[in-house]
Formats: structure tokens, sequence, C-alpha cells
């Protein structure tokens, strides 16, 4: 059966300069991939290019077998949840209001209690009726993630969902992305800390200039190779009874 989410050749340009060149991914039902790489490798490039944010120059990016760009909006919305990168929200809405933009398929007083739920599992019970230009970044984040969550999508995409979080919130919020992966979802998500990436993921896709370098399971994935050529990082992985650590200093 075809994964939910693939994406083929993926071939595009920003600015007169290669962004993705020659990507391939595919997320199956019920996976969890982190998406790694240094900065500026083409991850959101990537992530923008499923959700139709992105034109691709060549390839194809598919929603449940379906080239993106041949869905309607409503339909994308219907099928995946997104996390932007980007924090911004211009309007000082209430919280619950903000998540609840997340279920427009939903009559009111319904999506304000997913929304409510949603706030909920990311720690964010106490922000509900708070302002969100009246919060932290932390607490936006944590905002933004409700309102992917309230969507409810069998596929989910989040762009650096834990940046700037504190690290309690980093791991419950990588608890709640896999548990929607447990739940069926396929949940694709970038991430700059390789060791919860190792944690929590089942697979680990690896971009360096707009290419995957390596896609397979965690230590596979971010084996010491790929950790020197693509990170600049002498490392290596210690097991512990808390999941797997990296010990690694940059490479002279
Ligand atoms: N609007 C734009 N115009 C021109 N170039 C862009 C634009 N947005 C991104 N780029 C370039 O595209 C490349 C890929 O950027 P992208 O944001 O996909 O990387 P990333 O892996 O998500 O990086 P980061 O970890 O820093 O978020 C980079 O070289 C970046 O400079």
């Amino acid at each position: 059966m075809i994964a939910p989410l693939t994406m083929w050749d993926a071939e595009a340009t920003l600015g007169g300069r290669k962004v993705l060149d020659g990507a391939d991914v595919q997320v199956e039902r019920g996976r969890l991939v982190a998406l790694v790489g240094p900065n500026g490798a083409g991850k959101s490039s990537l992530i923008k290019a499923f959700v139709g944010l992105l034109a691709l120059d060549g390839g194809v990016a598919r929603l449940n077998g379906d080239d993106v760009t041949t869905l309607s909006p409503r339909e994308r919305a219907r099928r995946v949840a997104y996390l932007p990168q980007e924090r911004r929200i211009a309007w000082n809405l209430p919280a619950v209001e903000v998540a609840a933009l997340g279920a427009p398929f939903l009559a009111g007083p319904e999506a304000l209690a997913r929304a409510k739920r949603a706030l909920a599992e990311v720690g964010g019970a106490h922000l509900v009726d708070r302002g969100v230009a009246e919060m932290s970044g932390g607490e936006r984040a944590r905002v933004l993630l409700a309102r992917a969550l309230t969507t409810d999508a069998p596929m989910l995409l989040a762009d650096e969902p834990i940046a700037g979080l504190d690290p309690d919130a980093q791991r419950l919020v990588l608890e709640r992305l896999r548990g929607r992966a447990d739940g069926g979802a396929a949940v694709l998500v970038s991430l700059h800390d390789l060791a919860l990436a190792a944690a929590f993921a089942d697979q680990v896709v690896v971009m360096h200039q707009g290419q995957v370098a390596a896609a397979a399971p965690p230590m596979e994935a971010l084996e010491p190779g790929v950790l020197r050529s693509v990170f600049g990082l002498d490392g290596r992985w210690v097991e512990t009874p808390d999941g797997p650590l990296l010990a690694a200093r940059r490479a002279q």
C-alpha cells in the first residue's frame, strides 16, 4: 500500500538557488519520521512542498496518493495538519479561539471543545483564555501546536515543533506527536536535537544541501560517518536506560 506521505525526486528553487535536489521521502501510517539536517539543508522547503506551499520544478509530493497540487485548499486541510516554523499570530485572540481555527469543518462549540482538549494535551490548559499576543514565545508555540492537533488530520507535518520550548515541554510535545503516530497518523517532524530525534522517531531522514543523505532507523541514519560529513561532528551514540545519548564535539 502506498504511504500517505510520499515525495519522489523533488526539485525546487528559491531565489535562484536549488533548495530541493532530488529528495525522496515516505512516511507510512503509524510512523513518526524525524527530518534533521543543518541550517539551510532544505527541511522547511520539503515540508512546505508536501503541503503545496512550495511549487516543485520536478518530481511529485503526494498526500494519500494524490498529487498535492491537484487538491483544493480545503481538501489539503482535511488531509494534513501543518505547523509552520513561523510562530507569528496577527490577532490578539484567546488561545482557545486560535487553536479552534484548526477545526474549520466543525460547528463552533465542537471546535472549541476540541481546541481545549488539544491545549491540555500540550500542557497549555492554563492558557485557554489568555490573549496570544500577551504570551511568551514558548507559550505561543504550544497554542500553535494545539491548533495543528485540533485538526485531527491523518497526516501531520510539524516544522521545528519544539523550538523555544523548555526541556519538559519538548518531551511532552514529542510524546504527543508520538501518540498521534501510534494512533495511526503519518507524522513528519523537523528537529535539530538529534538525541530527541533518535529517542522518538521510527526513522530519521537526514537532509543535506537539498538532498536526502540518509533515511533509516535513527542509529543507522545518524552513524558517525553521517554525523561527520553532514553535521561536522565527531560523534558516537551511548546507550543509556533513558535512551540513546549523543556524545559529540565539532570535528577538527
Ligand atoms: N524565501 C527564500 N528565498 C530564497 N532562498 C530561500 C528562501 N527561503 C529559504 N531559502 C533558502 O533555501 C535553502 C533551504 O532553506 P530551508 O528553510 O528549507 O532550510 P532548513 O533546513 O529548514 O533550515 P533551518 O534549519 O535553518 O530552518 C536555504 O539555503 C535558504 O537560504
